[in-house]
């Protein structure tokens, strides 16, 4: 069996079927954030070409998968961003993670390549913090503020601005987040992110229960959504998403994605590296049953 596209979907033996792929393009980053996980890869390695990550690409949305999420490392770094979002497929959603200093000029290119939206991270709304959590010079704070103008004025929306909370650090800042969310109208929401403790940092672990607490108690409404189960709280207007991976059953229950990593490996779970298929120099012909095999050795990483 080779082939790809007769309605074929890639559905786990835990019954997860495949929706959305999430794309390292780099391990390279201009920052270097004190608990960064680095998409579970450790170490530097050559980056996929344009080509290779198109093939990819094709190949899953011919599985029906129709959702792309870019990220890295940092995937502005990769000045052939460009050129690999005009030649993808058609898809449903085709987003980037970003720290957002590099997106100010290229807000507008990405747009018009075809893509849908951005996730900017932004822990603080304090300079000096954000030069903490980041270990980066002064001045880079005021580069995101103007990314994240520039991608609400390209119309790279909703943006979502990623909040990793740390205790005693950032997480008496959810307020002004959101605050800060509602002065751009619906254009921009809040992602709250749990620490996935990757470096040894249990000063900054929050308790997520107590977060979630809190957020329900002045919450008009509560959504849930497909991926993940990830609840989104509805509060004066505003958004808020939290995302809950640690230790989390029902998590990665729900979890519909599959990574591929900047060196051109599917990575069937974000935690795990001893199972990844490699298809950097794999043909067209090919790809359909690395997917298959990729899918195949998909485990939840926590279950009961
Ligand atoms: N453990 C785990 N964490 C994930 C997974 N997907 C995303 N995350 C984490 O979720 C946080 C937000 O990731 P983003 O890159 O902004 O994307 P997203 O929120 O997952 O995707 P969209 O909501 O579609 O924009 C980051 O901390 C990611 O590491 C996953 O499958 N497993
Ligand atoms: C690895 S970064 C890559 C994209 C880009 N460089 C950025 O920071 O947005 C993707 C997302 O993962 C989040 N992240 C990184 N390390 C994390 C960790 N240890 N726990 C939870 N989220 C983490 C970041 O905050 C960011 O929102
Ligand atoms: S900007 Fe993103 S990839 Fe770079 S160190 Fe921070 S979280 Fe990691
Ligand atoms: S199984 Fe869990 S930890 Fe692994 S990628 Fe999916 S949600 Fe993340």
């Amino acid at each position: 069996m080779s082939s790809a596209g007769t309605g074929e979907v890639l559905t786990d033996s835990y019954g997860r079927t495949v929706r959305s792929l999430r794309m390292s393009i780099t391990d390279r980053c201009n920052l270097n954030c004190i608990y960064c996980h680095n998409e579970g890869h450790v170490g530097h390695s050559r980056e996929m070409p344009v080509d290779t990550i198109v093939n990819i690409v094709e190949v899953a949305s011919q599985f029906g998968i129709n959702r792309l999420k870019l990220s890295g490392g940092e995937p502005l770094l990769r000045k052939d961003l460009e050129e690999a979002l005009t030649r993808l497929p058609d898809m449903r959603d085709i987003s980037l993670t970003t720290n957002a200093v590099l997106l100010r000029d290229r807000a507008s290119s990405l747009k018009d390549a075809g893509l849908d939206r951005v996730n900017i991270s932004l822990d603080t709304l304090d300079p000096e913090k954000y030069r903490t959590i980041a270990k980066c010079s002064t001045g880079m704070f005021d580069r995101v503020l103007d990314g994240i103008h520039a991608a609400v004025d390209a119309g790279l929306t909703p943006v979502k601005l990623n909040m990793v909370l740390l205790k005693d650090l950032n997480d008496d800042e959810i307020k002004d987040m959101l605050d800060f969310t509602r002065g751009y109208g619906g254009d921009v929401m809040l992602q709250l992110i749990e620490l996935m403790d990757f470096r040894d940092l249990p000063q900054y672990r929050i308790n997520a229960n107590e977060v979630e607490k809190s957020l329900l108690s002045v919450s008009s409404d509560v959504q849930v959504r497909e991926l993940h189960k990830r609840k989104k709280y509805i509060i004066n207007g505003a958004e808020v998403e939290f995302v809950r991976p640690v230790d989390n059953t029902e998590f990665c229950a729900n979890c519909n994605r599959l990574r591929v990593s900047a060196d051109g490996k599917l990575k069937p779970c974000l935690l795990v590296n001893n199972n990844l298929v490699d298809v950097l120099n794999a043909t067209k012909d090919e790809l359909p049953d690395l997917f298959r095999l990729a899918v195949s050795k998909r485990v939840p990483f926590c279950r009961d």
